[in-house]
């Protein structure tokens, strides 16, 4: 499979502060990734730094065989990196459908597959931003991102403050993304365990540096592993 994303050394935080050191890792096309670590590791700056949101001190970016750490965050997105935040961001004044058609890009996601995989959004597609619930704001930060008809997807902490039975809702349409429609996915997770079974290969990171990579499967079945790694309850 064609490289889709490498990370060579990349040294990156805020201002003058580092948060991130010398991380490098590669992806391929259609390759998921579960990233995974304790609160405050830098999980979330490193989706921030695929986006061109932190400073980089040193290092390099690579998208589908470029080098893009002067790219702006908008020109990211235009090249295929679809950023799906923690604070999903939703606009009150516009509807589910607005949300969806204002980011529409050519590609195989359109309205009519994104109503087929998140019926629910279906069903809300005329109510406003700030009359859902806490997951179906999820799922529509996720179908929002689906439309720009991205190469990888960035998910930060999606399951995050969900009743369960919106995170098995969420988990069935990410397993269709990642195991039927090949998508390239990073997932940043606290459940560990639930990235892990999604994913094909898994990073930890501690303190802003890599301390563990390797396929999913393994850390999954080394529980005393993981849970050392992780400090999962
Ligand atoms: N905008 C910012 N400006 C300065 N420092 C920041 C900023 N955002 C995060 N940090 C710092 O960077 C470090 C890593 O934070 P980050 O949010 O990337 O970790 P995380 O692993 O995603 O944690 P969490 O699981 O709590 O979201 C922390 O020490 C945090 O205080």
């Amino acid at each position: 499979m064609a490289e889709l994303l490498a990370l060579e050394k990349v040294t990156a935080g805020y201002g003058e502060s580092v948060v991130l050191e010398e991380i490098s890792l590669a992806m391929a096309e259609g390759d998921s990734l579960a990233l995974l670590g304790r609160n405050g590791v830098g999980k979330t700056t490193l989706l921030t730094t695929l986006m061109g949101l932190t400073r980089m001190h040193r290092g390099d970016i690579r998208w589908r065989g470029g080098r893009i750490n002067g790219l702006s965050t908008h020109r990211r997105a235009q090249a295929g990196l679809g950023w799906v935040p923690q604070e999903r961001h939703m606009f009150p004044s516009l509807t589910v459908e607005e949300h969806l058609t204002v980011v529409a890009r050519p590609g195989p996601w359109n309205l009519k597959r994104i109503y087929d995989i998140f019926p629910r959004l279906q069903e809300r597609r005329a109510n406003m931003g700030n009359q859902l619930s806490g997951g179906e704001q999820q799922m529509l930060a996720i179908a929002r991102a689906l439309m720009t008809n991205p190469h990888l997807l960035l998910l930060d902490e999606p399951m995050e403050g969900l009743a369960p039975i919106i995170v098995q809702e969420l988990m069935r349409v990410m397993r269709k993304l990642i195991a039927d429609e090949g998508l390239a996915v990073i997932v940043v997770e606290q459940h560990a365990r639930l990235a892990l079974s999604l994913t094909k290969h898994a990073i930890v990171l501690d303190r802003g540096r890599i301390v563990h990579q390797g396929d999913s499967e393994s850390l999954m079945a080394d529980g005393e592993r993981l849970d050392r790694l992780v400090a999962v309850a």
